[in-house]
Order: structure tokens, then C-alpha cells, then sequence
């Protein structure tokens, strides 16, 4: 049995009364794991045909499965890597759908690193609208872009940014956010021994006052009629219930539409809390459109990849920044301040007399886009090859080809005498 810090038990007896020792025993349970289908790659049913885990449905997310853990080991899978699921607490599975994203919504998922919920709205947004994925901690922020990539996303706005600055220029912009706060992680403890060890009940009261301040700022960038949810993954009343009454002690003009625990003892995971509220009121917008320059010469080297390699053409409106091209979303806001880590999709580099696809592209794309491909099985030696980074033999000499594992893009090679020569991101290969 792991040992909990005292203070913390006190408190979950004070909340739970006569629960508390169902609570306590089930800290002598399993911790819970899942996966959550990427529907922009695969759609649910498909997926469960290709029959590769024994799942069981998590009942409040139509995507999300329970995985057992000492059975079968999907981080571990060439398919991971494809970016056809992302490995998610069940709990942590609750909020994205209390924010009844519609295709077309603009959102901001304010501490969003490494990306669980930004890649689930991306998901439900389905390529339309807009999604600003925001993190404030710099090494957390290259996690959370290599998700968004590796789920082929191309709507969305990466900002390294504070709540503080983003609030100057997103007053009453979006329909949807998303704070799921920083806290003390007492939902961790079962998953996560270092949780307790960080833990003390100054965190708690630290967190308290951080998420007071992002649920403040985070409010006056909702538009009127738009929906904000306010997540935890910890159980104390502080960082949960009394952050939501003092904030709608302040604020007559929100419309609470829920306020739920998921307890570990109740459902099959490790324990959330979320809110979900309504504003009733209007707050001005004056947020400007970035105007793009319509791009023509400067990027012939790509229209020509595109006519040699693709069989679509990439359509919307194309960005350069330096030499790396961009789709940006339809949807897309002066960014002036704020820190920026990608506009949208990186589509690659112009180099001289040549263009060079980046890898998110390849991620973006689905097999037919592309003219020239190289599937691998599943349980190939050579799909664990190219994700290490060799070389492969293909006897082909076709240029650049799209790597994929059962249909599912992995990543670029390009061929010549008879040679793959690997463009999987070194940064990514993977070491087992
Ligand atoms: C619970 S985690 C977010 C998890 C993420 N939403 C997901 O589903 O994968 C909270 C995040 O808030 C960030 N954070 C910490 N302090 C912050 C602050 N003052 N303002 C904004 N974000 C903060 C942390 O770096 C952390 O990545």
C-alpha cells in the first residue's frame, strides 16, 4: 500500500464522510490506462477492425478504450507512432466533451502541454475553425507540437505564451476553452509516486491562486453564449469547488452548467474534476485578422514537389516565415506579442533550387495523397528499421516516398539507386 501525505488523507475524510474508506481501498487497485482513437487518421469502427489490442469502451468518451497494461504495450507501437491514437488517462478522457465543440468553433486550450485535450478538439474541430493550443513552460511546449504533428492537425495555433498576454489581444474571441489548470495532482498518486513526494498542502494553496488567475483571464476571452471548462486532475476542495464559487461569487453573468468529481473509488480511472459554464454576457472583441500576401514565385520549388509527388494540391492560404512554408488556418488572428511555435501546418522548407517536405506534412497527409508509397506491415523488422532511423532497400529510384505501417503514415524517405535514405526525425527515432 502506498503511503499518502497526512494532511491530504484528513481532507478527503472531511469531504468524503462515510466513502472515505472506499476511496482508501482503492488505492490498492491497478492504476487505470487508455488510448483515445484519432478520428482525423482512422474512424473508431475501423479501428477496432484492425483488431491489434483487446479494448473495452470507456463509457463517457465514444473514442477513448481501456488498455491493460501488463497485456499489451501501445506506446510501444509502430501505430503510436503513426499517430493513429494518443495514450490518455480514462478520467482525463471526462472533459473535452463537456466543451460541445462544433467544426468551426475557435478555441483556446490555455495550459495545453503535452497535448491530451488539444488533440482530442482537434479531432472534434475535424479540420475546421481554429485551435489555439497555448503553454506557458518552453521545454513543455516542443512536447505538445510533436503531438499535435504526430496527430496530423492542421488548424491549429501552437503559442508559448502567458494567460496574462494572451488576454490583451483575445478579449470575448473564442466559443470554446479550455483551462485545465496546473494543481497538485492528488489524481496522480496512484500512477505517479513522484506526485507525492512533490506534493504539500502549500502546493495546493500555490496552485489555487495560479488557477484563480487563469479562470479570471481565460473568462474575458469568451465570447457571449461560449462555453468554458474548468478541469483538475487533484481532489482538494480548494483547487476545485472553492476556485469555481469564488470565481461565480464574482461574476454574475456565468451560467454554471455542471461541477462533477469523477471519484477513483466511483469510476474505472484515476480521478478528475470538471466545470462547465456558460457566459451570459458580451465582452467586446477588437481582435485583427492576419492579411497574407498571396505567394506565387517565391514558391515554385513547392508547386513543383507538389506536381512531381502529391496527387492533390494544397490548397488555402499559404504563409512563408524565413524559408518554412505554412498552411494557416482560415481563421487567422493577429498574433502581435504573443509567442508563437507554429502557425498551422509546417508544410517544409524552401532550400535552394529544391523544396523539402517536413515531416508534419507527411503526418497530414493520407496515403492516396501521395504518389509514390512504402507500406510496411505491422510486425515487420523493416517498420522498426525505418523508425530507428536506417536505411532501407526498396530497389526503387522514385524520389521522395511516404513511409507507411498498414496504410498509416510514419514519415518521408526519398529513394535513389535502388536505396531509402531515412527522413525520420532524428529526434524522434526510437532506441528499443
Ligand atoms: C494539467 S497540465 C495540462 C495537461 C494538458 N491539458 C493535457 O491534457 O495534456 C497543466 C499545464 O499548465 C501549465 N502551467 C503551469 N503554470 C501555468 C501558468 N501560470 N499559466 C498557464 N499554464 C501554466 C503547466 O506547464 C502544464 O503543462
Amino acid at each position: 500500500m502506498i503511503s499518502l501525505p497526512q494532511k491530504f488523507l484528513e481532507d478527503m475524510k472531511k469531504i468524503l464522510g462515510e466513502e472515505y474508506d472506499e476511496f482508501l481501498k482503492s488505492y490498492e487497485d491497478k492504476k487505470t490506462t487508455g488510448l483515445r482513437v484519432n478520428t482525423l487518421k482512422v474512424s473508431v469502427e475501423d479501428f477496432l477492425n484492425m483488431g491489434i489490442f483487446n479494448l473495452t469502451p470507456i463509457s463517457w468518451s465514444e473514442e477513448g478504450f481501456y488498455y491493460d497494461e501488463d497485456e499489451v504495450r501501445p506506446g510501444k507501437n509502430p501505430l503510436h507512432e503513426a499517430g493513429i491514437y494518443y495514450l490518455q488517462e480514462p478520467s482525463a478522457m471526462a472533459v473535452v466533451p463537456n466543451l460541445d465543440i462544433k467544426e468551426g468553433d475557435k478555441v483556446l486550450d490555455i495550459c495545453a502541454a503535452p497535448g491530451g485535450k488539444s488533440t482530442y478538439i482537434a479531432s472534434k474541430l475535424n479540420g475546421k475553425g481554429l485551435l489555439i493550443s497555448n503553454e506557458i513552460n518552453k521545454t513543455r511546449v516542443k512536447a505538445l507540437g510533436e503531438n499535435i504533428e504526430r496527430f496530423g492537425v492542421k488548424n491549429v495555433i501552437i503559442t508559448n505564451s502567458s494567460a496574462k498576454d494572451l488576454e490583451k489581444i483575445f478579449k470575448g474571441y473564442f466559443d470554446k476553452i479550455i483551462v485545465d489548470a496546473p494543481c497538485s495532482g492528488e489524481g496522480m498518486f496512484r500512477k505517479d509516486e513522484g506526485a507525492i513526494k512533490d506534493w504539500s498542502y502549500n502546493k495546493v494553496l500555490e496552485c489555487k491562486s495560479i488557477q484563480e488567475e487563469l479562470l479570471k483571464r481565460a473568462y474575458n476571452m469568451l465570447k457571449e453564449g461560449g462555453i468554458l471548462v474548468y478541469s483538475t486532475c487533484t481532489f482538494s476542495r480548494e483547487e476545485n469547488e472553492d476556485v469555481v464559487n469564488e470565481f461565480l461569487s464574482k461574476h454574475e453573468d456565468v451560467d454554471i452548467l455542471k461541477m462533477e468529481r469523477l471519484w477513483p473509488h466511483k469510476i474505472k480511472g484515476e480521478g478528475h474534476f470538471v466545470a462547465k459554464m456558460k457566459k451570459a454576457s458580451q465582452t467586446e472583441s477588437k481582435v485583427k485578422t492576419t492579411k497574407i500576401k498571396k505567394l506565387t514565385s517565391e514558391i515554385k520549388n513547392f508547386r513543383e514537389f507538389e506536381k512531381s509527388f502529391l496527387n492533390i494540391k494544397i490548397e488555402g492560404n499559404l504563409e512563408l516565415k524565413g524559408d518554412n512554408l505554412y498552411l494557416v488556418p482560415d481563421e487567422y488572428p493577429s498574433l502581435k506579442g504573443i509567442k508563437v511555435l507554429r502557425s498551422g501546418l509546417h508544410i517544409g522548407t524552401l532550400k535552394k533550387n529544391r523544396f523539402e517536405p517536413s515531416h508534419a506534412l507527411s503526418h497530414y497527409l493520407k496515403k492516396e495523397d501521395v504518389k509514390y508509397v512504402h507500406n510496411l506491415n505491422l510486425n515487420s523488422k523493416e517498420v522498426m528499421d525505418y523508425l530507428r532511423g536506417n536505411t532501407l532497400n526498396t530497389g526503387k529510384s522514385r524520389g521522395w516516398v511516404l513511409v507507411t505501417v498498414e496504410g498509416f503514415p510514419l514519415g518521408w524517405g526519398k529513394e535513389s539507386n535502388g536505396v531509402l535514405k531515412n527522413h525520420y526525425p532524428k529526434g524522434l527515432r526510437i532506441k528499443y
